[in-house]
């Protein structure tokens, strides 16, 4: 059996980013860069002002003096030339025209024809915006591995970047097994059950950026877990939800091992989650998740999405857990690294307390309801105290 770090590093060995594409910037929010992408023009582009008012000369301009207004320059628009004695009527955004250096506001001016009269006195540079006082042309606005967040998308629309290269998204090809499931919709049957994985499961890879193909659920037979891996073996994960435990109609593993794929690991030290199988065919890696529904959102959560966060070309794509500390005392049960179905309440200095839920277990769906994810208690940690740190991992 394996421990989870050593899972986890099997499962990122010599996973490269998918081939790199080309897509518009607007459908490119949350997609990683391949390639840098660099600013192809200064930011600001030009001098421009930041207030509405007159675009003047500072030592023209004192309390009571008044200026000629020579035309009103609007953002976008025509530009000219101020000399001594003039003023030029600019909204925000616009040029600074030649021969200016700041900008009067229209709250310290009276206009009346075609004059204006201060009733302030303004400094050389006020209001103005300067070229490349922000972003340089050339500069690197995002790298390999970047994520197109909110903030980067607004940089490189500004610098004038249309485009940007990323890795293409993972395709994630999706087979629940067991003959009991029931859709949901379904009139209850004796002995079956609701299914809640794929949900669940597609909920996770697609909140984490990959495109996931579900097929029919599959009933615990041979031939038909074949035939549904050999066609998922054509995406770049595929996911295989129950049946990879000891029972007698457990079909998945032989399945896999007739469809060749290699198998890397089978089970590793955490609970919910022992029997997670990983393995490969080719550059499809193919993961073995437990059936029951606490051990699959485990073993997506830090073992999948890490995967597919490293196809996607992420940087950092280790699971995302955070510090937080106990509410209560509260341990592993057995020998294995325990994922405690914990309410997250942050305390007064901020800090999120775990706040394990009385029921504990892999079946547990109503359980995980009520929380917000999981309190991590490492395996060989025995009982923690209450105030233990631990790592969360928030769902
Ligand atoms: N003799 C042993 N038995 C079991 C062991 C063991 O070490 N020795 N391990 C147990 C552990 S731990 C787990 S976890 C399960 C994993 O079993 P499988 O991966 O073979 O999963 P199934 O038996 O198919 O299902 C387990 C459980 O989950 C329910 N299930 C399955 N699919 C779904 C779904 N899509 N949505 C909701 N619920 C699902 C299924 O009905 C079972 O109740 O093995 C233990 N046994
Ligand atoms: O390890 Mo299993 O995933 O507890 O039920």
């Amino acid at each position: 059996m394996k421990d989870f770090d050593e899972a986890l590093e099997l499962v990122l060995a010599g996973i490269e980013p998918l081939p790199a594409e080309t897509v518009a910037l607007p459908t490119a929010e949350g997609r990683v860069v391949a390639a840098e992408a660099h600013a192809a023009i200064d930011l600001p582009p030009f001098d421009r002002t930041a207030m509405d008012g007159f675009a003047v000369r500072a030592e023209d301009v004192s309390p009571g003096a008044t200026l000629r207004v020579i035309g009103d320059l609007a953002a976008g628009g025509d530009t000219l030339s101020i000399a001594p004695g003039t003023a030029a009527r600019i909204s925000t955004g616009a040029a600074i025209p030649e021969g200016a250096d700041s900008v009067l506001k229209v709250e310290d001016t009276t206009v009346e024809g075609d004059t204006v009269t201060s009733t302030a006195s303004v400094k050389s540079g006020l209001h103005i915006r300067r070229r490349g006082e922000d972003v340089h042309a050339g500069d690197v606005l995002a790298k390999p591995g970047d994520v197109l967040t909110i903030p980067r998308l607004s940089a490189l629309a500004s610098a004038g970047v249309a485009t940007v290269s990323v890795p293409r998204r993972p395709r994630v090809s999706l087979i629940v097994t067991g003959s009991e499931l029931l859709p949901p919709g379904a009139p209850p049957e004796p002995g079956k059950i609701y299914e809640s994985n794929s949900l669940v499961v597609t909920a996770l890879v697609r909140a984490a950026g990959g495109e996931v193909t579900q097929q029919p659920p599959i009933p615990d037979d041979f031939e038909a877990t074949k035939a549904a891996i050999e066609a998922g073996l054509q995406s770049d994960i595929l996911i295989v939800s129950g049946g990879v435990s000891v029972g007698p109609h457990d079909h998945v593993k032989p399945a896999f091992e007739a469809c060749g794929v290699e198998e890397v690991f089978w089970r590793v030290r955490i609970k919910p989650g022992k029997p997670l199988w990983f393995g490969r065919r080719g550059k499809t890696l193919v993961f073995g998740l437990p059936g029951n529904p606490l051990s699959a959102i485990v073993g997506t959560a830090i073992f999948v999405i890490p995967a597919l966060r490293a196809l996607r070309g992420e940087a950092n794509v280790q699971p995302r857990l955070v510090k937080g500390r106990l509410g209560e005392p509260a341990g592993p049960s057995d020998n294995r690294t325990t994922f405690l179905i914990s309410k997250l309440v942050p305390a007064d200095d901020g800090v999120l307390v775990a706040w394990p839920t009385e029921r504990q277990g892999s079946h547990m769906t109503g359980a995980l309801g009520e929380s917000d994810g999981f309190a991590i208690a490492p395996h060989g940690s025995g009982s923690l105290p209450a105030g233990a740190e631990v790592d969360l991992l928030r769902l």
